[in-house]
């Protein structure tokens, strides 16, 4: 096999310790050569616990490291954008966290900076590259639920209200932190764009929405009803019903590394749910595997293109959030 991909890290946070050191470390092709963060002697502390080769207390530092060749972005979301324009500068490839940025004119100047400097921006949806994703579509495509009519998917939990989720400035609001996901979901399964949204929320005294129902309706009369929730108990759900049946996604974008998709090939009530095997993966090593094998291949197996097309779907949602305020 040709050299691993020597991944650099932009900064010390939950879902680097959490989704992105586990994964890397099981994916082979891939190492974790640096680690940054901008506060002092995190990143130290951090690259001895996980045996990380090279620590950096600027940002600046790590992109400029000559030994990285990819950049994971996972910083707050009013930063996307300038790390991933400033490391797409310096020659690296870009593994960015959701979403792409806080506006669609951010998005599409990140994806100029790379494709200009000719490497690989992928939005860090990692539920998508879990086997569960496309076995999923594939049922769909077999038919196993008839034609589909809905989709509904939810996402909330109890957020700290210390957290910079709730400030506007950083990128906050439970629709980018948590809406996105939905959103995200039904444009993969519908493999499509919706054509109406509609969408009301329940706004923080920060002025970031704190609960918002979306409503989506895609191509072929499917609706999709998304909720998400920064002030509710921790709920990770989806379900696509069709004509003839319905599939259910337990965890749905934070599946566990055993997972299964629940399906009722039936439309009678009580019809039972068979257990559709699906293969044990780690979301997040699939997700480095997925990117390592665009940077090998030259090209972007998951289009940096999509996480745009989410961001406008995702602006003209708050859009008519906001319009419906107070209504
Ligand atoms: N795909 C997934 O499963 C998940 C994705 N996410 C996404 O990851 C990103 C980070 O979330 P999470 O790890 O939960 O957040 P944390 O609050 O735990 O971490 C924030 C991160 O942002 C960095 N950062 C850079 N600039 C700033 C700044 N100006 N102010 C504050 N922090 C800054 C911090 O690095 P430093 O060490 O330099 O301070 C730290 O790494 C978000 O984009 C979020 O949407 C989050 C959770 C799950
Ligand atoms: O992307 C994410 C997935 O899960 C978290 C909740 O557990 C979110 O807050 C986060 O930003």
């Amino acid at each position: 096999m040709s050299q691993a991909i020597r991944f650099g890290v932009l900064g010390c946070g939950r879902i680097v310790r959490r989704g992105f050191i586990p994964g890397i470390a099981a994916t082979p092709g891939a190492s974790l050569q640096a680690i940054a963060s901008r506060r002092p002697g995190v990143a130290r502390d951090w690259a001895d616990e996980h045996d990380v080769p090279r620590a950096w207390d600027s940002y600046e530092e790590l992109i400029a490291d000559p030994d990285v060749d990819a950049v994971y972005v996972p910083a707050t979301g009013d930063e996307h954008a300038r790390w991933t324009i400033a490391a797409a500068q310096a020659g690296k490839h870009v593994l960015c966290e959701k979403p792409l940025a806080r506006t669609v004119a951010e998005a599409e100047q990140m994806i100029a900076a790379c494709n200009e400097a000719g490497v690989i921006l992928q939005e860090a949806f990692m539920w998508r590259q879990h086997p569960r994703a496309q076995k999923t579509l594939e049922l769909l495509q077999e038919g196993a639920i008839g034609s589909l009519r809905i989709i509904l998917a939810s996402f909330s939990f109890d957020l700290p209200r210390t957290d910079w989720r709730l400030q506007p400035e950083k990128g906050g609001g439970a629709m980018w932190d948590l809406g996105c996901y939905g959103v995200d979901a039904s444009r993969f399964i519908t493999e499509d764009e919706p054509v109406a949204v509609h969408a009301h929320a329940r706004w923080w005294e920060t002025g970031v929405d704190m609960t918002m129902q979306i409503a989506l309706s895609f191509p072929g009369d499917i609706v999709a009803n998304i909720d998400c929730s920064f002030e509710a108990p921790f709920r990770c759900h989806a379900e696509l019903v069709g004509d003839a049946g319905r599939i259910v996604l337990p965890d749905a974008f934070q599946p566990g590394e055993e997972s299964v998709i629940l399906l009722q090939r039936s439309t009678q009530r009580g019809a039972p749910l068979e257990e559709i095997p699906v293969p044990p993966a780690n979301q997040y090593a699939c997700q480095v595997a997925a990117f390592c094998e665009s940077i090998a291949a030259g090209r972007r197996l998951a289009p940096a293109e999509d996480g745009l097309a989410n961001m406008r779907v995702l602006e003209r949602v708050l859009a008519d959030a906001h319009r419906n305020r107070d209504r």
